[in-house]
């Protein structure tokens, strides 16, 4: 608890000052005013993290793909059998799944972290043993995890940001690996946002109208069964509650409630990248449900943070709303293990690029608009 809490402390909220002349910086480019859209806001966003204009170009980036298995697959929510999960994290080590392929067309390095895979995995080189479970209990029943299990779960993705970051990254994306986590991933964004299990559940991996109507069904149950039907939960407003318990509490006890292993991790590894003002790139719906969470028990996160990607999954888009993030890329990709991050990276980095590379109207003696 103490890494968490120290973590949380030490994340600022975006600089106004560099914020301020990240902004009027770009307006000096010889450019007309605005005229690279979306991507101005991600130099003045990433200047504002950073605290300094021009933010430093987030490269090198690494990518680190949480796997984790999910008591709620008992419940028939994915058409794939739970050792999916386990497979894919070989593929994964092998070099063989999308991710890495993405990953090998950014240069970026990929580590694999087992936070609560099922099986026992060997230890192999690119993979992290940080095991908090054999999966979680099966949220339609009750919590998934205790609370002690969701902190174990983010301290590890805070570590898992620290150590990739002593090794040189500066920027992170997240991943995610964990049949039946999209259920999971329906009951967070409903938990933290408030709207309702239909809107926010979607087919996932690929179920059909039957199963997805039986989906929505297990989302509403597990907010029913953990007392997270009555609105959203409340976000850490600092501080201790009434009854002396920390600020952060509500947000703990939904994480842990109707969370997964793995989205705990990535809430601990955006809380650890913020914590060392490097930014990180969201993935899918899972990161986004993750983010939630995060931000949740420390606002101001949402400031380090870039939404790579909307995915397919319409939970995905309420998350993003609800954090105030507008994606990069919409490519109806629904795949998860980062690659809608990996993707939206090339973007970001020449959005800072331009920051530290184009030529001013006066450097360059260019005439500005007529008023
Ligand atoms: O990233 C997304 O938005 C996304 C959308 C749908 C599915 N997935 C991936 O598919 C798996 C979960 O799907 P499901 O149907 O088993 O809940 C998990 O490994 C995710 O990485 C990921
Ligand atoms: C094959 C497969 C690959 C995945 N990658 C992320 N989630 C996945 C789910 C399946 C089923």
């Amino acid at each position: 608890m103490i890494t968490l809490e120290r973590t949380i402390a030490a994340i600022r909220p975006r600089d106004p000052g560099a914020v301020a002349e990240a902004r009027a910086h770009q307006d000096r480019l010889t450019k007309p005013r605005g005229a690279l859209g979306a991507l101005e806001e991600v130099a003045v966003r990433l200047a504002g993290a950073a605290g300094v204009s021009p933010a430093p170009v987030p490269a090198p980036p690494a990518l680190a793909i949480f796997a984790a298995d999910h008591g709620v697959h008992a419940q028939g929510v994915s058409p794939w059998p739970q050792e999916v999960t386990q497979q894919m994290v070989g593929n994964f080590l092998a070099g063989g799944a999308v991710a890495n392929a993405f990953a090998a067309q950014v240069r970026a390095t990929v580590t694999v972290v087992d936070v609560g895979v099922a099986a026992d995995l060997t230890p192999a080189p690119g993979l992290t043993i940080r095991k908090v479970a054999h999966g979680t209990a099966d949220l339609s029943q009750g919590p998934a995890m205790t609370v002690e299990q969701a902190v174990a779960a983010l301290e590890a993705g805070i570590e898992v940001a620290r150590e990739l970051v002593e090794r040189g990254a500066r920027c992170l994306i997240t991943g995610d690996m964990g049949i039946a986590n999209t259920t999971a991933s329906a009951a967070l964004i409903c938990a933290f946002t408030g709207q309702e299990a239909a809107g926010a559940t979607g087919r996932g991996t690929g179920v059909d109208d039957d199963t997805l109507a039986r989906k929505v069904e297990i989302v509403r149950r597990a907010l029913r069964v953990n007392g997270l039907d009555g609105g959203p939960a409340v976000p850490a407003a600092g501080g201790n509650g009434p009854e002396g318990e920390p600020g952060t509490a509500p947000a703990l006890r939904a994480l842990a409630a109707v969370g997964g292993l793995e989205h705990a991790a990535i809430a601990g590894f955006i809380l650890g990248g913020a914590a060392l003002r490097v930014p990180v790139i969201l993935d899918g719906v899972i990161s986004g449900s993750a983010a939630l969470a995060a931000a949740a028990l420390a606002p101001d996160v949402v400031d380090h943070c870039v939404a790579g990607h909307r995915s397919a999954e319409p939970g995905h888009a309420l998350a993003l709303a609800h954090l105030g993030l507008r994606p990069l890329v919409e490519l109806e990709l629904r795949l998860g293990e980062g690659t809608g991050g990996l993707l939206a990276h090339p973007l970001v980095c020449a959005a800072v690029r331009v920051m530290h590379e184009v030529a001013t109207f006066d450097s360059a003696g260019v005439s500005e608009k007529e008023v």
